[in-house]
């Protein structure tokens, strides 16, 4: 070991040493490289190459500092690059050795050599150093400082080396060393060839350099005589020649040096191990893989571990599953891709044949038009979410990011994300076909999927049910809007959403952009991560053939696929079972008179008998069928009539208290060259009727209802705010009139009260008992309104559509000043919908010299804590 601490030969300083000549480098490095057998284990399949590589790593000692001269020290932090333990993770592929085209000197060799190289290598130094090649620091092998001087070789022992030494060099198994001596010994024959003339300058510099430093350094030289010197004499230079060459490798044995197989290892521990639930880490790979083939491996079923124990619950067969949901950050289900054969799949409505005529013809005149101020982002209280119509820009005032009613437009955004953005997918289920996953939450009431397809007419779904589905098993149509029909056979996902007695979802029609559109929206509780999508199918079955046993599962299942009123299957089987009964004992009794004359006497009792139990039985059943039926049937009777009163007092109290105007108005005006004449408040017509969700639904019933009932407890709320409004305020005249007429009208309205405005607003007709409203025209001119004509459209062609009334505007007026900047931005409202030559004159009449002439009533609005103002008769 001291040898080694003497001479600094750490591999990567050697190499790094030599910085005039990068060949030198480049052999030294492909020589370790063919050498090594000290690689570190590859760490995974593709790394076998790094069994041949990173020589450097494992046994070259840690040299310190201390026990190197100072100006070796020196030279050493110049020209050192990196440290060796830095260093030593880089795995090096030799390119040379991989492709077969290294000359190298094979471990082989240099083992059985290592005496001889040993010996040689002063030798080497010595010849080396005659043709000025050697290495400049003289560092490359340990003892190449003494080569250098030749005092210091006299120092050293000539003679044959003492037991210690000698032991020590037998006991010397690593060529590593050897190795590293042989290729330098290479290295610094081939530089003596390939220097230059600067090179072998730097050379001789390196040498003065270091006979000065002997003699200057007695203690380094004191170290270097006192350490064991395993060099023996030098041999001559032709007995290392022949040593050499009779030596070196044929080409075949390098060929087979090349060539041979390295060996695999393998990594049996560490963290990418035991991925898969049958590893068990104690055991090698080869015996996990026989194990997960043996059947013997049993899960621990009381413990398993978190993740397979929860995927296990969820993979349970339906009966047997627990109650139980992982969370979606603890357990993600992979899908379990079911891709069914016969689904063209379109996320569209289609209108086919007829059904696009049809169409066109029918399609919805009915408008909604919300009012909803910015804070109230289309909420509950919105109108147009009431009525089950999408908001956009022609409807709704505030701005998408704002407006909470825009369900499609959601669906659209998420349908361009990814498929967890998407959130759905086709799954198998036990015993229903296939069915539909949530690969996401839902909130409550959030858009899941549109129920897309062919939309077409009755005739043409008979058609298909009779020729193209006759055979099929599933059909895929659903009732849409106006008699037509959705056949989904081609269409979106939501057609193999299941049928559910307690469902989770539910599917609603809206009206989009003017067109209906069906959804599958996820219901109260909203939607988990992994739950199947249903909703409540309300089949009709047409014939009891097509009945069909619902497999829900659920606590409440009725049984079929259809409502519970259903059950006249039932029945009907009651009743045939009681004619067989009958007929029957007509076979055995024979007709009135012509009773059978075969069966003797005790067999016709017995026949009897039977017949009888049988007819009783039969009549029991049909007894209880139908009570099962009038119950049924009862029982929604009773819905109805809630629903139905409830509507009907919701109606009575809104129409008693309020009058609901839609906020958007058109303006019509006649295009007179004198004046800007006639603008017409067309007033949006809406039903409450209209709320049908989707057809033959007894969720129709109760969906109205909640939306009534809660409709209803706006109307309560605007009630209390009218009542206190009208405590509270005193509204004052306006304070510029518009024209005589106008002012007359304000005059006479100086101080209107709450009571005045509503007694205005019933004698002007606005007060409806029953929706629609009335629409009313405005003459801004005459400052007074008229109820339109039904289709006063066709006032000329300078209408316009105005500009709906600010949401500002319809915040509780209770205030004077409120009721003023109402009324002033009504009639900016107004001007700004008047363009081109008339504008200015609009402007000169409404703006400056005209202000305010006079507001209408003041109304409760129909949602939310807003009191609307109300465009009315005889108002401006
Ligand atoms: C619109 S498809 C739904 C997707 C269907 N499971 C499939 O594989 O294509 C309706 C059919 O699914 C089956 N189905 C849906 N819900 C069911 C339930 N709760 N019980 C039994 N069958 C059901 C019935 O065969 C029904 O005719």
């Amino acid at each position: 070991m001291d040898d080694r601490a003497a001479s600094p030969d750490s591999t990567s300083s050697t190499l790094s040493c030599i910085t005039v000549a990068t060949r030198l480098d480049t052999a030294a490095r492909s020589s370790i490289g063919a050498s090594s057998s000290n690689s570190t284990p590859p760490t995974s399949q593709d790394d076998s190459a790094s069994i041949v590589s990173d020589a450097t790593k494992a046994e070259a000692p840690a040299e310190t500092q201390q026990d190197k001269p100072e100006l070796e020290q020196d030279q050493d932090q110049n020209t050192r690059r990196t440290s060796r333990r830095s260093r030593s993770s880089i795995s090096t592929y030799n390119v040379q050795i991989l492709a077969g085209t290294a000359i190298h000197t094979p471990t082989k060799y240099l083992e059985k050599h290592t005496k001889n190289v040993m010996r040689q290598e002063r030798a080497v130094s010595d010849s080396t150093l005659v043709n000025g090649s050697a290495d400049t620091k003289g560092k490359l092998l340990d003892d190449s400082t003494e080569k250098l001087d030749s005092d210091w070789v006299d120092e050293a022992p000539t003679g044959p080396l003492d037991n210690g030494s000698e032991d020590r060099l037998k006991r010397r198994k690593s060529s590593r060393v050897d190795l590293l001596k042989e290729v330098t010994r290479n290295a610094m024959a081939s530089a003596s060839s390939n220097l230059g003339k600067r090179g072998r300058e730097v050379l001789e510099s390196g040498k003065d350099k270091l006979q000065a430093l002997r003699k200057g350094t007695g203690s380094l030289r004191r170290r270097q005589s006192e350490s064991t010197i395993r060099v023996e004499p030098a041999p001559k230079r032709a007995k290392l020649s022949t040593v050499s060459m009779s030596d070196l490798p044929t080409e075949a044995e390098k060929a087979q040096e090349i060539v041979r197989p390295k060996v695999k290892r393998w990594q049996t521990q560490g963290l990418y191990l035991g991925q898969h639930r049958d590893f068990d880490a104690r055991f090698t790979e080869s015996k996990n893989q026989k194990k997960r083939k043996s059947t013997a491996l049993k899960e621990n079923q009381v413990l398993p571990l978190p993740m397979f124990a929860g995927e296990r619950l969820l993979s349970l067969p339906y009966k047997e599953a627990r109650d139980f949901k992982l969370p979606f950050d603890v357990f993600s289900p992979l899908p379990r891709k079911a891709k069914p054969e016969d689904w063209k799949k379109t996320s569209k409505n289609l209108f086919v044949g007829d059904a696009a005529t049809i169409w066109k013809k029918s399609k919805p005149q009915a408008e909604s038009y919300c009012l909803c101020a910015p804070e109230e982002g289309c909420g509950e209280s919105c109108q147009n979410r009431f009525m089950l119509y999408e908001c956009d820009s022609t409807n709704c005032l505030i701005s998408p990011e704002h407006c909470t009613n825009r369900a499609f437009a959601e669906l659209k955004r998420r349908s361009k994300g990814n498929r967890y953005d998407y959130g759905v997918e086709v799954v198998e289920t036990e015993d229903r076909g296939y069915g539909v996953r949530a690969m996401r939450t839902f909130n409550p009431h959030q858009i899941i999927v549109e129920y897309a397809g062919e939309i077409i007419t009755q005739e043409e779904c008979d058609r298909r049910m009779n020729n193209e589905y006759k055979n099929n098993k599933c059909y895929y149509l659903m009732t849409f809007h106006n008699k037509m029909i959705i056949d989904a056979t081609r269409g979106s996902i939501a057609r193999f959403v299941n049928h559910s007695c307690e469902p989770n979802c539910r599917m609603v029609k809206w009206t989009v952009a003017g067109e209906p559109r069906m959804a599958l929206f996820a219901g109260d509780r909203g939607i988990m991560t992994g739950e199947e999508l249903t909703y409540d199918y309300n089949f009709d079955p047409f014939s009891s053939k097509n009945v069909q046993e619902c497999r829900c599962g659920t606590a409440s299942c009725r049984g079929v696929l259809g409502p519970r009123s259903k059950d006249a299957p039932k029945a009907k089987a009651a009743t045939a079972l009681v004619a067989g009964a009958k007929r029957k004992i007509q076979e055995v009794f024979g007709s009135k008179g012509s009773r059978s004359k075969a069966a003797g006497p005790n067999k016709r009792r017995k026949v009897a008998t039977i017949a009888r139990s049988a007819l009783a039985k039969a009549k029991k059943s049909v007894t209880e069928s139908q009570g099962r039926d009038a119950r049924a049937e009862k029982e929604a009777a009773e819905t109805e009539a809630r629903s139905a009163s409830r509507a009907e007092r919701a109606i009575r109290r809104s129409s008693s208290t309020i009058t609901v105007a839609s906020k958007r108005s058109k303006v019509l005006r006649k295009g007179s060259s004198a004046s800007l004449s006639t603008v017409a408040s067309k007033r949006t017509i809406v039903s409450v009727r209209q709320t049908t969700v989707s057809t033959a639904r007894p969720g129709a019933l109760r969906r109205p209802s909640t939306k009534l009932s809660r409709f209803t407890s706006a109307v309560k709320r605007h009630s209390s705010a009218i009542k206190s409004a009208s405590r509270k305020s005193v509204l004052p005249a306006p304070s510029s009139p518009v024209s005589s007429k106008a002012a007359a009208k304000s005059a006479t309205a100086s101080t209107p009260t709450a009571a005045s405005v509503k007694s205005k607003v019933s004698s002007s007709g606005l007060r409806q008992t029953t929706l629609p409203f009335k629409p009313l025209s405005l003459d801004l001119s005459t400052g007074s309104s008229s109820p339109l004509a039904p289709n006063d459209d066709d006032i000329d062609g300078n209408l316009r559509e105005f500009a709906a009334l600010p949401a500002r505007a319809m915040k509780r007026p209770t205030t004077a000043s409120s009721v003023r900047s109402a009324a002033a931005s009504v009639k900016k409202n107004v001007v700004r919908s008047v363009r081109g030559p008339r504008r200015a004159a609009a402007v000169a009449r409404m703006g400056l010299g005209l202000g305010v002439g006079g507001m209408g009533g003041l109304g409760e609005g129909g949602s939310g804590s807003t009191i609307r103002v109300i465009l009315g008769e005889g108002d401006d």
